[in-house]
């Protein structure tokens, strides 16, 4: 019998990550890449010391409450944990633990590509060549806003809203934020403190999403907020759905007060919300801000560094309960 640790992979990690963690633990992995339900993660704890799960598996506090005594550390494959219930996970003794850092470039960069295409009206123009609907050249065909020069609100200047900003400032932008601490000034390069959203929101003609989804945040980006912006403003999430009360973000379209919007994520994933692809001016994608080849290998190697950690009796670096 194997004296390895038993780790249950609850996802198709990248390959370098399922080989690292093969030669290290005893690995659960089932190849099917189907999202684990309640049942399954409660039934599959009775044979496991550790889970690697992503955003993809919920851990409720219900589903806290049923798992075995025997998972001691949950290594999350993703940096955001709204899919787990911390203080339920505390008050049971598991550890948990996220991929912080490494997804940074590859989501601030669809967060830019969003932006971009967002405003510039990428997957309209890319649809109306696939179509055969180019027929003609105006100077009045597929006008868009320009970026450069322009100004950007972030809300949540941690890791990704960070990098986030270096890649407005490449485009000239003016960057404003608000986030829960202000930064030191040689991390804000600049960039502008807003205490409040009430003094964020009038000067964003972009605003872009990059805190996590907590009691606090849920539905942050409601119909107040959203008339808090100029007229004509652009949304990006990158984040995660529930910031956005999707009914606010579909009447600001409709009105104009949106100009236009760039989605990463959503209220209902998969799927997305089926209303939004009515409308051109939103620009989306499936959920794929850390998709990178280089960034799975990253996230896979962090969580298996967490759990490397744990089972030699060290502190996990990303250790959150
Ligand atoms: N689309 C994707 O694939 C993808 C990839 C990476 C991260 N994300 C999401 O982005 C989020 C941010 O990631 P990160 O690595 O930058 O995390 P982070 O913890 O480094 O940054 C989050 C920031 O939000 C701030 N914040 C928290 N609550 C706030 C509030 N009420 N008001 C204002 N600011 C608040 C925090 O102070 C922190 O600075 C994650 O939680 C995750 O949900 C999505
Ligand atoms: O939070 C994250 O890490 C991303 O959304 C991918 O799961």
């Amino acid at each position: 019998m194997s004296s390895k640790p038993v780790v249950w992979i609850t996802r198709t990690l990248s390959a370098n990550t399922l080989e690292r963690a093969r030669a290290h633990y005893s690995v659960i992995f089932d190849p099917s890449d189907t999202p684990a339900d309640a049942a399954t993660i409660i039934a599959r704890s009775a044979e496991v010391d550790a889970i690697i799960p992503c955003h993809s598996e919920a851990f409720t506090a219900e589903v806290v409450a049923q798992l075995s005594d025997r998972v001691k550390i949950i290594a999350n494959h993703s940096v955001g944990v709204d899919h787990c219930d911390l203080n339920a996970l505390q008050q049971r003794g598991i550890v948990v633990t996220n991929t912080p850092d490494v997804l940074s470039d590859a989501t601030a960069e669809i967060a830019m590509l969003l932006l971009l295409g967002a405003a510039r009206r990428a997957a309209e123009g890319d649809h109306m060549i696939r179509s055969g609907e180019w027929k003609n050249w105006s100077p009045s065909f597929m006008v868009g806003h320009q970026v450069t020069g322009k100004r950007i609100g972030i809300i949540g200047m941690g890791k990704v809203g960070q990098v986030m900003a270096r890649r407005a400032r490449g485009f000239d932008m003016e960057v404003h934020y608000h986030n829960r601490k202000r930064l030191s000034v040689e991390d804000e390069q600049g960039a502008i403190f807003h205490e409040t959203l009430d003094t964020l929101l009038p000067q964003a003609q972009f605003l872009s999403l990059h805190c996590p989804t907590t009691d606090t945040t849920r539905g942050m980006i409601n119909q107040d907020t959203l008339s808090a912006l100029p007229q004509g403003a652009i949304l990006i999430n990158t984040a995660r759905g529930p910031l956005i009360d999707e009914a606010a973000l579909l009447a600001a379209i409709e009105s104009g007060q949106l100009a236009a919007a760039g989605l990463d994520c959503f209220v209902n994933e998969p799927g997305g919300n089926t209303e939004f692809s009515k409308y051109k001016q939103i620009f989306m994608l499936p959920h794929i801000g850390s998709a990178t080849f280089e960034t799975r290998d990253a996230m896979g190697y962090r969580a298996l560094d967490n759990l490397d950690a744990f089972f030699a009796g060290k502190e996990p670096t990303d250790r959150l309960v």
